[in-house]
């Protein structure tokens, strides 16, 4: 007789409410409010019998999964099966699954059962995404598809995901993938790849006539195979492909606010920062040691530290903070605001009535300066970065008040006659955040900006990526684009302080 035949019906209502599910007559599975608890008596009964039933042994709470680490659930013919991520080692989690013999009779509870443990276990996250993956084969190391088939793909597919995996074949092709994307056919991108990828589709949707639609409705995520991996840092918090899997399988769309840069005449747009001086130059211009992985930034920084390297250029910006105390006070207001539960509903009410991409409120940097912007010196530039996104790779918290969607960039400057203590200081207090009140680091939260070189070459990076060493203008759109991430908001990294 099975467990289920002994208990009253006041008792089976019971156990539902409290989300207690009792298979093999001695298994107890118990969901609370963070975790399903497993207490699996049967070999506590074994033992009991050989003791002659003098012993009771006391009920074991012999295991408990957090509610975030459940995958999937299920009942199959003769058994219910819960595939859940463990943590393997520090860094990673692999599938396993539990599976407990089922009877006929305990089949319609154990179905409920299932579907109360999945919606506690997803929460307002979507179940089984539907995942169009994008992987750069050259990506990083040139491990990406290796990467995705031993840590994401058992991930996916415990959490029954469909994947729609394509390989990216040449410097492009993901933006002509998501230019022509059925995007009803999918809810997130996912890039197995460094930051290049995810940059290419951004602007692959946003050149689509339907463009504001296609940026609301399709979120972009990132398998971290590069060496920065900054989207993946700020979504997930994490350098790891199996965690930001989980990550990507449990994750909440969130509005993210894009960047227009024009150039000449064209118009492309960017996700995570913008650079001239010695960080595009570190990022771009130390390819050739790219084997280094992402000590290689390091490397280059440290070199045209010591040289004192400016780049003379003309900033103007367009500042709506222009203090610290303020900005501080700003990301203290936006983090703690109510969720507007309708960000969503609003963003498509916008695309239904203006499909394209938003006009340029500022022109191009073709246009004359609009009044009212701050012109910055930069004869003596050493560093101007600006950034859309907190983290630019692992343990650099470069913009540690950056928020994904309020409309705002924010733009640093650092002269480069700073010293090279004060620069080496700067550089070692970043994975503290205690840069960020430094008298030298100039910072400003801004909507706009324009920089036109003085020099004839040199980099400037935008997401990582090349553009030509030439006057650009960059122009923030409010909640443009999408992204999953674990809370709705950008990783705990340190805020400002
Ligand atoms: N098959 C391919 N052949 C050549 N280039 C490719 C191919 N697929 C993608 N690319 C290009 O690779 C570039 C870099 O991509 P990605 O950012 O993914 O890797 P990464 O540069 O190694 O990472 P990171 O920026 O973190 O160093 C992108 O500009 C993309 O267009």
């Amino acid at each position: 007789m099975s467990s289920q035949d002994d208990l009253s019906q006041e008792q089976e209502q019971e156990q539902e409410q409290h989300g207690t599910l009792i298979v093999d007559q001695s298994v107890s599975l118990t969901i609370s409010a963070d975790s399903l608890l497993i207490l699996d008596d049967r070999r506590d009964r074994k033992i009991d019998r050989s003791c002659c039933g003098l012993l009771q042994p006391k009920p074991e709470l012999n295991h408990a999964i957090s509610l975030y680490n459940i995958l999937g659930a299920e009942v199959t013919a003769s058994n219910l099966v819960i595939a859940y991520a463990q943590y393997a080692a520090k860094d990673d989690v692999s599938v396993t699954t539990v599976q407990y013999p089922i009877s006929e009779k305990e089949k319609k509870a154990a179905e409920t059962w299932v579907q109360q443990l999945l919606d506690m276990a997803y929460g307002k996250a979507l179940r089984g995404k539907r995942l169009k993956i994008l992987i750069n084969p050259f990506g990083g190391k040139g491990a990406a598809a290796s990467l995705y088939q031993r840590y994401a793909a058992p991930v996916f597919a415990a959490a029954k995901c469909q994947v729609d995996v394509q390989s990216t074949e040449y410097r492009g092709h993901a933006i002509e993938i998501a230019e022509n994307l059925d995007i009803d056919a999918y809810d997130a991108v996912v890039c197995c790849s460094g930051d290049g990828l995810p940059y290419e589709v951004f602007n692959g949707l946003g050149k689509r006539p339907d463009a504001r639609k296609a940026l609301a409705q399709t979120a972009v995520a990132l398998l971290p195979c590069g060496s920065g991996n900054g989207l993946t840092w700020n979504a997930f918090g994490t350098g790891s492909v199996s965690i930001a899997a989980l990550a990507i399988v449990k994750g909440l769309r969130t509005p993210l606010d894009l960047v227009s840069i024009s150039q000449k005449d064209s118009r492309t747009l960017s996700f995570l920062s913008q650079s001239f001086g010695i960080v595009a130059e570190c990022d771009l211009g130390t390819e050739n040691i790219r084997w280094m992985g992402a000590q290689r930034f390091t490397y280059g920084f440290l070199v045209r530290l010591i040289r004192q390297t400016i780049w003379p250029c003309d900033i103007a910006i367009k500042v709506e903070i222009g203090d610290k105390e303020r900005i501080k006070e700003h990301y203290a207001a936006w983090t703690t605001r109510p969720q507007d539960l309708d960000a969503d509903t609003k963003r498509f009410e916008i695309a239904a009535k203006s499909p394209g991409l938003p006009e340029l409120k500022y022109g191009t940097v073709t246009d004359e300066l609009p009044q009212g912007w701050e012109v910055v010196s930069g004869e003596t530039m050493g560093n101007f970065y600006a950034g859309n996104m907190a983290i630019m790779s692992k343990d650099t918290n470069m913009f540690p008040a950056t928020l994904p969607d309020d409309g705002l960039m924010d733009v640093v400057t650092i002269d480069g006659k700073v010293s090279r203590g004060t620069a080496l200081s700067m550089m070692n207090e970043i994975p503290s955040g205690r840069f960020f009140d430094m008298p030298d680091l100039n910072l400003r939260k801004a909507s706009a900006f324009r920089l036109v070189p003085h020099q004839k070459e040199g980099y400037i990076s935008i997401d990582g990526e090349r553009i030509p060493f030439e006057a650009f203008q960059a122009e923030v759109h409010q909640a443009l684009g999408t992204i999953l991430t674990k809370s709705g908001r950008f990783y705990e990294a340190e805020g400002p302080r």
